[in-house]
């Protein structure tokens, strides 16, 4: 008799869920730590059709915590790795994977609203707020999720209904991606961690053996030769450095400085699609910056708050090297970063400076420094996989429709208390994602004139328009770039495709009086000239039901004009002069800024104000 993989699913979940489980439709959005371990559950509950995306490819630092990855996968997309992994687990689901950016425009609203619940596991603030904003225009639920070190998070998102993402304002991670400190960094941070957590245990910490032998074993799977060769040749080269550090540490040291500032660089250069979207390096020898002894200007009178010349950092980072090497040389176990030892953080510093002068970042100061490198949190694996368990239980309540199930859920490191749940709060009043009105809008960019938008918004609701009034001052605008107000009417002629619009984009039509919510026209490619406005999915009954203010009871049930107004946002000056189309294409500041959150309170609950990496 053929086994039944589901007896003990059925068990607890009984029939109904499982049949609904298994014609669900889920979308992960990331596939680095969270997201590898949520595929790998939703592949497991037998979830029937799943999709993944991912924009980035497998790096080394990846799999101590990413199951579905190993050595030989190196360089791959995630997204198609973590399909062809998980699927091995149950042949019965369909996962489709996509190694692109989730911001991309062929991820419109439709194709969110084509998943029963989205699930987030992302590594940055501003894609989170991205996902964030298209599940509230799709109306599709949405679970948040988040770790850091020890902590992790879990946020349901019902639109209308719950907090959205952005209903509380979430300060700067202080977290880092782990992922682009070997090759590209962009930040002084990603700059730090390298110097502190790679060529610092590189030079002094314990020895990495076992490494090389699993690039050994990689190889001769014959996967990735070139870039597996190439990492092992520098794991040897830097093992022979190490070894010389002991009996030449001066030399050793200058060799150490052109191998990772010079010889690296150079041959990162090689690699040429590395660079198509990314500012190159440029190699750095020991001669060019021992030349360059120009310091900043500057007024600090204690020394570690001065930025050091370029020759004065290159001093300060052979100096510590010999240091530490002679300490690691008498010393019975092998040096640990620490950033209360000054030799330590005299080398992180200025190798992270050097760094950062190669890749064109701003340089930190020495107290600067160490305040992030002391910072820094790593990532753990138990902590994603607790995360990803209790992310799948929400989307489980959101797929069997258990509203009143669902709960927020912080984790902390603590004896008496792990888990802290609550009910998700409503929307926040003040939130831009949770007051705008999201109307797809069907257009031929080629055709639709920037006027014809503007009559849009101005016919009546019963012939498909968003009703302002004649007199109401009305502006359109693409993000920051504003494209039509009363004092600007030059572009009013101008077809979509004249100003740079193209489909996918998302046109803001604000009432400058403030009496209406804004309202959001997702651009989606249509038949006619004249711009067709929807509701996503045609359901005007529910997105009207997820506005922030309740409706007076006087208003017509199908008509837009009874959107109210969010709580008014900062005053706009108005322009003493009319606007030339030429204006238009310089990025200005919106005038109001649309979905913005700046003006969001602080979280309400202490527990949910973690930061998430
Ligand atoms: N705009 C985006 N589109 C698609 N995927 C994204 C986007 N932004 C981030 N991601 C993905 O989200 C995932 C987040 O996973 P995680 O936090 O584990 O990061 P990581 O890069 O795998 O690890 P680490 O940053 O710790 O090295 C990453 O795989 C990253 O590529
Ligand atoms: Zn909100």
């Amino acid at each position: 008799m053929a086994t039944d993989r589901y007896a003990a699913e059925r068990a607890v979940l009984g029939d109904d869920a499982l049949k609904r489980l298994r014609q669900a439709r889920m979308l992960v959005v990331g596939a680095g730590g969270i997201g590898s371990e949520v595929l790998k559950d939703l592949v497991l509950l037998g979830v029937g059709y799943i999709e993944i995306i991912d924009l980035d490819t497998i790096d080394l630092s990846n799999l101590n915590r990413q199951f579905l990855f190993q050595k030989q996968h190196i360089q791959k997309p995630k997204a198609h790795v973590a399909k062809a992994s998980a699927s091995a687990f149950n042949p019965d689901v369909e996962i489709v994977a996509h190694h692109a950016n989730v911001q991309g425009k062929e991820f419109d609203v439709a194709f969110y609203q084509s998943f029963d619940v989205v699930l987030s596991a992302l590594d940055n603030l501003a894609t989170r707020r991205y996902v964030n904003k298209m599940c509230v225009a799709a109306g599709v639920p949405l679970v948040e999720s988040g770790t850091a070190g020890f902590l992790g998070q879990v946020q349901p998102i019902r639109a209308g209904h719950t907090e959205c993402y952005d209903c509380t304002a979430h300060p700067t991670p202080t977290t880092f991606p782990v992922c682009t400190i070997r090759s590209t960094p962009s930040t002084p941070m990603h700059c730090i961690v390298w110097a502190k957590n790679w060529l610092f245990p590189q030079l002094f910490g314990e020895d990495d053996e076992a490494g090389d032998a699993e690039l050994d074993e990689a190889a001769k799977s014959g996967e990735n030769a070139q870039e597996l060769e190439n990492l092992r040749c520098e794991a040897h080269q830097m093992r022979a450095l190490r070894t010389e550090l002991n009996d030449t540490p001066h030399d050793a040291a200058c060799k150490i400085f052109a191998k990772v500032f010079d010889v690296d660089i150079q041959r990162l250069l090689s690699m040429d699609d590395m660079w198509e979207q990314r500012t190159r390096p440029t190699p750095l020898t020991l001669a060019a910056a021992r030349e360059d002894t120009h310091a900043p200007e500057q007024t600090e009178a204690l020394k570690d708050r001065r930025m050091l010349s370029l020759a004065d950092t290159a001093q300060l980072f052979l100096d510590s090297t010999e240091a530490l090497a002679k300490r690691a040389q008498s010393s019975s176990v092998p040096l640990a970063f620490d950033k209360d030892d000054a030799d330590a953080l005299a080398f992180v510093t200025s190798a992270s400076n050097l760094r950062a002068h190669v890749y064109h970042i701003p340089r930190k100061t020495q107290f600067e420094t160490k305040q992030i490198a002391g910072n820094i949190i790593p990532a753990i694996a138990t902590t994603n996989a607790i995360v990803s368990g209790l992310a799948v239980v929400q989307a489980l309540h959101m797929l069997a429709e258990r509203w009143d199930a669902m709960r927020m859920v912080s984790m902390a490191r603590h004896p008496a208390r792990a888990f802290t749940t609550f009910p998700p709060a409503p929307p926040n009043p003040a939130c831009g994602v949770c007051n705008d009105m999201y109307l797809v809008t069907d257009v031929r960019v080629n055709e639709t004139t920037l006027g014809d938008v503007l009559e849009v918004a101005r016919k009546p609701t019963s012939e498909g328009g968003l009703a302002y009034d004649e007199d109401a001052e009305v502006s359109i605008a693409d993000g920051a770039r504003i494209l039509y107000d009363p004092d600007l009417e030059d572009n009013l002629g101008k077809t979509l495709a004249d100003l740079r619009v193209d489909v996918g984009t998302t046109l803001s039509v604000v009432d400058e009086d403030a009496k209406k919510a804004t309202v959001q026209l997702l651009l989606h490619a249509g038949d006619a000239k004249a711009p067709q406005v929807r509701w996503p999915g045609g359901r005007a009954e529910e997105v009207r039901a997820r506005r922030v203010v309740p409706k007076p009871a006087s208003d017509s049930e199908s008509d837009v004009e009874a959107i109210e107004a969010p709580p008014p946002r900062a005053a706009v000056p108005s322009h003493g002069r009319k606007r030339r189309a030429s204006d238009a294409g310089v990025e200005v500041p919106a005038k109001r800024k649309v979905s913005d959150t700046t003006d969001a309170p602080q979280g309400s609950s202490e527990d949910a104000a973690i930061v998430l990496d």
